[in-house]
């Protein structure tokens, strides 16, 4: 029988705050929303891409060249990061910068860099060849409560494959977690959701014409689709608020986060600050990013909304933090990373 093909970008092994215990969490490639602030913009696109590792160019030139489609200029100034001392070009010369619009992603510039400095970023997979990583982990997962994650991306813009996927994992008995933006037709969601154990579930932004400002998309679904999944008993589900600087930490739209998700029954709510880092994976590919790069989210600005949201009698919690709690054995924990990645 054919098998389900879908395209990822990653499988990260040993992953520790993508739901309980150990994880597997496979990051598939394709999202129909755009957040400003996603720290995966490799992961917005629906095909394999070409992205520029600007750190390891040396600027030879021999990508330009060769390029069908005029679609490499040279005008960016190499950014003057501390942290750019691996550069192996001139600090402050220019370096090049991949025109999306013209790129044709027919990876002929990746062939002719010796210095792995243009990668290519999405890879098909058949659901057994990603279950195969996935069943190497299983006496971590069956020690610690954990089991498999689908991330992304948006796991249910592929909702085939990730059906697939999920009933696979079900089938070895490994449980199931669906990171998810919620924002798919219902009686799509409807039917992954019954091969999901746990569901992890953004809020956002309450308003309505804000939430289209910042990730392209209205909430309208996304709020509907989380009152129907709440209503069935057989899934855990986990409503965070990731908290952005500016976007949606306002007392305002804390207060009506605070008000929804009290009106919706729901006891607990996680805090998912906005990560230091997100801004490391744009400048690593050339994509400004909008926002301070490096500066952990202000802690007294995380006490604020925890306050707010408290007063709604919500249980606030850090995600993080309920991550480490749910960890039975911390010490075999070790990042590792199989990035499909040329
Ligand atoms: C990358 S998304 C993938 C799953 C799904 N598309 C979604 O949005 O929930 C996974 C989680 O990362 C969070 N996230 C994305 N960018 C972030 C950032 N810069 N800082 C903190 N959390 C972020 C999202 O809010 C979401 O909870
Ligand atoms: S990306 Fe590779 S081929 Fe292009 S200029 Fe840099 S080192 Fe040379
Ligand atoms: S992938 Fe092809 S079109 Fe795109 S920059 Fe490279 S050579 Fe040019
Ligand atoms: S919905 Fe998730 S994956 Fe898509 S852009 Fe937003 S944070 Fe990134």
């Amino acid at each position: 029988m054919k098998q389900q093909m879908g395209i990822l970008t990653n499988i990260q092994k040993f992953a520790s705050n993508d739901g309980p215990g150990i994880r597997t969490t496979v990051f598939l490639k394709g999202c129909r929303l755009n957040c400003k602030w996603c720290h995966n913009p490799e992961g917005v696109r629906h095909f394999p891409e070409v992205f520029h590792f600007w750190p390891n160019c040396i600027n030879c030139g021999n990508c330009r060249t060769i390029c069908p489609a005029d679609a490499m200029t040279e005008t960016r100034k190499a950014p003057t990061y501390p942290d750019q001392k691996g550069w192996k070009g001139k600090i402050g010369s220019k370096i090049i910068t991949i025109n999306k619009e013209k790129c044709l992603n027919c990876f002929q510039c990746v062939e002719v860099c010796d210095f792995d400095a243009l990668v290519v970023s999405g890879k098909f997979m058949t659901v057994d060849e990603v279950m195969d990583e996935v069943e190497k982990d299983i006496l971590f997962y069956n020690e610690s409560g954990g089991g498999l994650t689908l991330s992304g991306g948006e796991p249910t813009a592929q909702p085939e494959f990730t059906m697939a996927l999920l009933k696979a994992a079900k089938e070895k008995k490994i449980n199931t977690a669906l990171d998810t933006s919620g924002y798919q037709s219902w009686p799509i969601l409807e039917k992954i959701l019954d091969y999901t154990d746990y569901v992890l579930y953004d809020l956002k932004h309450l308003d309505r014409k804000k939430h289209i400002n910042f990730t392209g998309v209205s909430n309208d679904l996304i709020l509907e689709n989380l009152e129907k999944i709440i209503s069935r008993n057989d899934l855990t589900t986990y409503i965070r608020v990731p908290l952005l600087p500016g976007v949606n930490d306002s007392e305002e739209n804390l207060q009506a986060t605070g008000k929804y998700i009290q009106s919706l029954g729901l006891k607990t709510v996680y805090l998912l600050p906005a990560h230091p880092f997100a801004g490391q994976s744009y400048r690593l590919v050339g994509i400004d990013y909008p926002f301070p790069i490096g500066e952990s989210y202000p802690e007294e600005k995380a006490k604020i909304a925890q306050t707010i949201l408290t007063s709604y009698g919500l249980d606030v919690k850090m995600w993080i933090a309920w991550v480490e709690d749910h960890i039975s054995d911390k010490s075999s924990l070790n990042q590792t990373d199989t990035v499909l990645t040329k």
